[in-house]
């Protein structure tokens, strides 16, 4: 778990896909980048050690290690999935920082607010495509609440210097319509700031991407903080609440990196499991498996596993996929399987993740043969009669890769395809073993 930056893996220029004829078997997950990240901080932000089990190796998970590792967190390593972090009890080691964000943002939006509130002197940049991911709503609130954060290129964006502020805030106001990581950097930041008084934090105009708030709030009363919560509006933490480790915790498997291989099952015969996310997960991305059962495919679950298969035909949907913005992803490359046009509505936020993915996604579902229209916040899929072979650029964006390797399956009358994916090590985002763990899916002969 030693930070490191490019993942060591080599990666080739771009992968092969023969077309498969049949998807079976069974993967166990990496685990959840969200969950492992969101640990991470609060481990290092808590009174005591935690043991986080199972967490996420992949380069989002490097970056919030490497910055906690310069602001003077320490850990130890006990194996390859699992560390032991020895918390700051609010307070960071080191007070001045350069701090490399990579594209996490998972990493840069919660670290931003806690550093602004404990205070310091830290500068926080990324790759190139970090510098156009928006972060002005963040700043905004802080500011507005006395913190001192600059931008040192474009208003609005990373690179920030954050300096010596003074958070003295009841109520904090934030914007909640571009990216639900803001609210979640000033949750997981509230109790840091409380002194005898509460602090609320209202969110302003409507709230996406609801089910990753969820997450925020188990884990922080895992660590031992309740957040008093009002519908979506606005959210209360009382004084006296201070993170403390709960000993012990383990990471999910993650619920995005499902969707893949469910797709698979759904696609391509199945039957195909997941292991490491079942009934009782706490991720919004389990529901994934609900869309692909509305489109026909056959799931089951259980207490740490999700099974997929195919019912013979894959009906189109027509959805709302705001609570899911990741693994809808999956579900516009499975609608080229569809019976008839699908329509995936409510995704603006595609806009300003790893790449603007609702281009992405049209660009490369046309050189498959689909006719895709492009709204401002949907896409309407309509698949062809065959995919055409294709080769398909990635754009940075580990979901891309992914998702269009599923584009090489047999299924529902289609033919799969020899498909070239483009620089396929940005799955190292999150998956760094994607491909092996596709191939090990991936049969050429019925049974
Ligand atoms: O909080 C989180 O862990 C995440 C929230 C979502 O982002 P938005 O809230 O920006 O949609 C999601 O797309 C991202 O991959 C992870
Ligand atoms: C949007 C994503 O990442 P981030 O956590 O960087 O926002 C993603 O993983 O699809």
């Amino acid at each position: 778990m030693t930070p490191q930056l490019p993942h060591p893996k080599h990666y080739p220029q771009h992968i092969d896909l023969e077309p498969v004829l049949h998807a079976e078997g069974t993967v166990r997950l990496p685990g959840s980048k969200s969950i492992s990240n969101r640990t991470l901080l609060l481990a290092a932000l808590a009174e005591g050690s935690t043991t986080i089990h199972d967490l996420l190796a992949s380069d989002d998970t490097m970056v919030m290690l490497g910055a906690l590792r310069a602001l003077g967190i320490r850990w130890d390593e006990i194996d390859e999935r699992t560390i032991v972090v020895h918390g700051g009890g609010g307070l960071l080691p080191k007070r001045e920082a350069d701090l490399f964000m990579g594209n996490a943002g998972t990493a840069i939006r919660p670290l931003t607010a806690a550093l602004a509130v404990i205070g310091g002197d830290y500068t926080l940049h990324g790759v190139s495509r970090m510098h156009e991911r928006p972060i002005g709503d963040l700043v905004d609130a802080l500011n507005a609440a006395g913190a001192q954060i600059e931008y040192m290129g474009e208003p609005g964006y990373p690179p920030l210097r954050i300096r010596r502020g003074h958070i003295h805030a009841e109520r904090i106001a934030v914007r909640g319509n571009v990216s639900s990581q803001f609210l979640t950097a000033l949750l997981m930041a509230a109790p840091l700031m409380t002194g005898s008084h509460p602090v609320s934090i209202d969110v302003v105009g409507e709230l996406i991407s609801k089910p990753y708030i969820e997450i925020t709030l188990n884990l922080m009363r895992r660590f031992g903080v309740e957040v008093e919560q009002n519908g979506w509006a606005s959210f209360t933490v009382h004084p006296g609440q201070r993170y403390a480790s709960p000993g012990s915790i383990h990471v999910e498997g993650d619920a995005s990196s499902a969707s893949y291989f469910l797709a698979a099952g759904a696609i391509a015969g199945g039957p195909v499991r997941v292991e490491g996310v079942g009934l009782h997960s706490i991720q919004g991305d389990v529901r994934f498996a609900d869309a692909l059962e509305r489109m026909g495919a056959i799931v089951t679950r259980g207490e740490n596993w999700i099974e997929a298969r195919s019912n013979g035909v894959l009906k189109a949907i027509d959805a709302d996929f705001n609570h899911i913005p990741d693994a809808a992803m999956t579900i516009a490359v499975a609608a080229l399987y569809a019976d008839g046009p699908s329509t995936l509505r409510n995704i603006a936020s595609w806009r300003v993740k790893e790449t603007d993915r609702l281009a992405a996604m049209a660009a490369e579902l046309r050189k498959l043969g689909a006719e895709v229209e492009e709204g401002a916040d949907y896409l309407r899929i309509t698949p062809p009669e065959q995919l055409k072979p294709a080769t398909i650029a990635t754009y940075d964006d580990h979901r891309m890769a992914m998702c269009f390797s599923l584009a090489s399956l047999d299924g529902q009358a289609r033919r799969g395809n020899a498909m070239r994916i483009l620089d396929p090590k940005c799955v190292a985002k999150t998956f760094p073993d994607y491909f092996e763990a596709f191939v090990g899916i991936a049969r050429n002969e019925l049974f």
